[in-house]
């Protein structure tokens, strides 16, 4: 008998999940179903045996560029909202857990009473493990975002592609919650996506991928199994290649 599980098309992948993503319909912090909801897409890819690195944003607890729009000290904005991505990190790793899949979180910002730091070739091992590496503070700098954080740790833990799971379910010409006329990209390459300068992702995180030649693909992480389908090379969402 042919072997006819579906083989997937990358070996370790860096998955960008959305913080605001994590409220489903609440107007902020972490909605429990809906995180219940997003883990048991991860592990379907799990299952594959596919190497899972995370990293999460913040934007459904703290945004570091509105507070500094007011007056705030930008830096200390930052700060904050980095460790917003902490405590995302911890629903997340709790949600695993209860789905019972292992995971560890390492934090960019030295909290080691809470989460373990970030050490390359230690989340190297786990991910070699079958754990799934959850990775929280960004970058550990201010100015930066998760998406950046993303672009960073792919290159880092040399994942083949980095997925943004996100709300929308790919690039669009303009902003679709803004212009109901903006169209979907199939496909875009980097060069175009930084030229048109569109606002899915910023631009260091384009660029940053763009010279380690690692993909990005684009897709709606509440759409039921578009996770799976892009990690079994399948069309979904929109791919940013070199
Ligand atoms: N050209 C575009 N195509 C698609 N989405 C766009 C575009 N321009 C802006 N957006 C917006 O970008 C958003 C996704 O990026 P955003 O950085 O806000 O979210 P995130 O990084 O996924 O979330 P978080 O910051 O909460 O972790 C979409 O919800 C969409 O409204
Ligand atoms: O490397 C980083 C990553 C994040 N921040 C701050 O955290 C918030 C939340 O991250 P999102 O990418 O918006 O989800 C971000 O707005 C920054 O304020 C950071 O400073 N450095």
């Amino acid at each position: 008998m042919p072997d006819t599980t579906p083989q997937p098309a990358y070996k370790r992948i860096l998955l960008k999940l959305s913080g605001e993503a994590l409220m489903g319909s609440d107007a902020y912090g972490i909605n429990r179903q809906t995180i219940s909801e997003i883990v048991a897409e991860i592990k379907e890819v799990a299952e594959l045996g596919v190497e899972i690195g995370v990293v999460i944003g913040g934007g459904n607890i703290f945004r570091g560029v509105a507070p500094a729009a007011t007056g705030m000290d930008r830096a200390t904005a930052d700060y904050m909202g980095m460790l917003a991505t902490v405590m995302n990190g911890l629903a997340l790793q709790d949600a695993m857990r209860m789905a019972g899949l292992n995971s560890r979180v390492q934090s960019a910002l030295d909290i080691e009473q809470v989460v373990e730091p970030y050490i390359r070739g230690k989340a190297i091992r786990y991910l070699e493990q079958g754990r799934i590496v959850i990775f929280a503070a960004g970058t550990g700098n201010p100015f930066f975002t998760t998406d950046t954080a993303a672009a960073l740790r792919g290159a880092e833990i040399g994942a083949q592609i980095v997925l943004k799971a996100t709300k929308v379910d790919g690039i669009y010409t303009a902003d679709p919650k803004k212009d109901p006329s903006a169209t979907r990209y199939d496909k875009i390459s980097f060069d175009e996506a930084i030229a048109r300068n569109l606002a899915v992702m910023d631009a260091t995180a384009f660029a940053l991928c763009r010279d380690q030649k690692l993909p990005i693909n684009v897709f709606s992480i509440f759409k039921s199994g578009a996770l799976k389908r892009v990690v079994l090379g399948e069309a979904e969402g929109t791919l940013v290649y070199c």
